[in-house]
């Protein structure tokens, strides 16, 4: 297993490195270095995603990557295009690193560099820190509890921060106890090496609030990213897609783009396995299931598993296309059966519509997204009540309908609630309106129903345009912050 390879190749390495330069020595070096880079204070602002860019040759799950790599010019590549922190590989047999590069990548570039490598001794650490690093990787699935608490002693009392990695709820449990600030959640199973895009969500909302999250392994395209600004990670650590890349600056460049400053879209009030297909195939976020059985669009919890079953794009995703994640929608129901519906089907946000107070939403076992309506400009002293007790606010058009009217709101209202809160934006969004309101209102996300149907029923082609129009308005969003 390639786990044990690399961490008994790494036993062996250590014998003739501490014969060679013996502990008290490489503890003096790590010593007589100059002040560490603040990792943490590199991920401010917070609210943005961060990139760590890495330089690596070579990895055990996809060989030779970039040959003729040029370590140092690249990290200063990353660095001139916004990364945020360079991490290193200096692992020499599987990912063809060196120490060599650390140190030469310190000296070109001014922000923090972490030591990626296979740590299971505190004299790793040391020579870390004699390296140049300010950060050392410490990966759970290699040690155990105590060492895992030791290592990260040893990193602190050398002011360098750790960025503690996991494959698991265990190891996130682990990690948490530990003191661990930031983790790492590796998509990829290093011991299989099998990705799980899915990992990040679901370990995501377990992690506690004051942790630094890092999404690790498998990010290469929009839609990659796009998901990461749904699970509110402060960093993306991204190594294959950035080497393998024939321009860089433009790679990173979308990354950080999507990853911030794109509009999620959420497609509600779908019944029918087609429209799900729709949905997906457009390139859908969320997918909304209505179950407030007096709207048309009320879907039995049951049925939920079932069309969702018989959506070939859900069953059988195209290759590298990640799966939107799944939203409920409630009006006044009691905690108890929303979240025994949530675990029935697998729901990853709930969508509370009705009077639910910030108390009940507290209550929820998922992340809340809470909608609320805004007549005048005194009601946006209402959501700061929300704010802390849900994951996203959705502002929708007041109506003694709760939902799903297809009439719209008040977009200066709503502008003015996008700028204190991440809001999704509802209520009467159209293909032929949804761009100025993107424009007007710069919500971190919208939310359609009505504008997608004909005859009260959802319409595949509406849904495809309507999608099409989101993702051109970021376009030329994108220009006009170029030009
Ligand atoms: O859609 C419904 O029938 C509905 C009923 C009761 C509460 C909420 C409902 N929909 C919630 C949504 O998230 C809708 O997508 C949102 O209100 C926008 O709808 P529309 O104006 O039709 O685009």
């Amino acid at each position: 297993m390639f786990l044990d390879r690399i961490v008994n190749q790494t036993r062996i390495d250590l014998i003739q490195r501490k014969i060679d330069l013996p502990l008290e020595q490489i503890k003096q070096q790590a010593l007589e270095q100059s002040r560490t880079r603040d990792v943490l204070e590199a991920f401010e602002p917070q609210g943005r995603v961060h990139l760590i860019a890495e330089v690596k040759r070579a990895s055990p799950s996809k060989g030779l990557l970039a040959p003729d790599l040029d370590p140092v010019a690249t990290a200063m590549l990353y660095e001139q295009n916004g990364a945020t922190v360079i991490s290193v590989l200096t692992e020499p047999h599987f990912f063809l690193g060196s120490p060599d590069y650390l140190t030469a990548i310190k000296n070109a570039v001014s922000v923090p560099v972490l030591r990626k490598d296979f740590i299971i001794d505190e004299y790793q650490i040391y020579e870390a820190r004699a390296w140049g690093a300010d950060m050392v990787l410490l990966i759970c699935a290699i040690l155990d509890d105590q060492q895992l608490r030791h290592l990260l002693q040893v990193a602190t009392s050398l002011r360098m921060r750790a960025l503690v990695e996991v494959h698991s709820q265990e190891e996130a449990r682990r990690a948490v106890a530990a003191g661990a600030v930031i983790i790492g959640v590796n998509s990829r199973n290093l011991t299989t090496f099998e990705m799980n895009p899915y990992l990040i969500r679901d370990i995501r909302r377990t992690l506690p609030g004051d942790r630094v999250i890092v999404a690790e392994s498998g990010i290469h395209n929009a839609a990659d990213v796009r998901r990461l600004a749904r699970y509110d990670v402060q960093a993306m650590l991204v190594g294959e897609s950035l080497v393998v890349s024939k321009d860089i600056p433009t790679q990173i460049q979308m990354l950080l783009q999507h990853a911030n400053h794109t509009t999620q879209v959420k497609i509600c009030g779908l019944r029918e396995p087609e429209h799900i297909n729709a949905a997906i195939d457009a390139g859908a976020d969320m997918l909304g299931f209505i179950f407030h059985k007096p709207s048309h669009r009320y879907i039995q919890p049951e049925r939920v598993s079932e069309v969702l079953a018989a959506s070939q794009s859900y069953t059988q995703p195209r290759k590298g296309q990640v799966l939107p994640d799944l939203v409920g929608v409630f009006v006044n129901q009691d905690a108890d059966t929303i979240n025994a519906i949530a675990d029935q089907i697998g729901l990853h946000y709930i969508q509370l519509h009705g009077n639910e107070t910030p108390e009940f939403c507290q209550r929820i076992k998922r992340p809340v997204i809470k909608a609320l309506s805004l007549q005048q400009p005194a009601d946006l002293a209402r959501l700061a009540a929300y704010r802390d007790v849900t994951w996203r606010l959705l502002i929708d058009t007041p109506t003694a309908d709760w939902g799903g009217t297809g009439r719209t709101g008040d977009w200066e209202l709503a502008r003015l609630a996008a700028q204190q809160s991440k809001i999704l934006l509802a209520g009467g969004l159209t293909i032929e309106n949804v761009a100025t309101a993107i424009r007007q209102v710069q919500p971190w996300g919208i939310d359609v129903s009505s504008g997608v149907e004909t005859e009260r029923r959802k319409d595949s082609q509406k849904i495809a345009a309507f999608i099409a129009q989101v993702r051109q308005s970021e376009n030329n969003k994108q220009e006009l912050l170029e030009h």
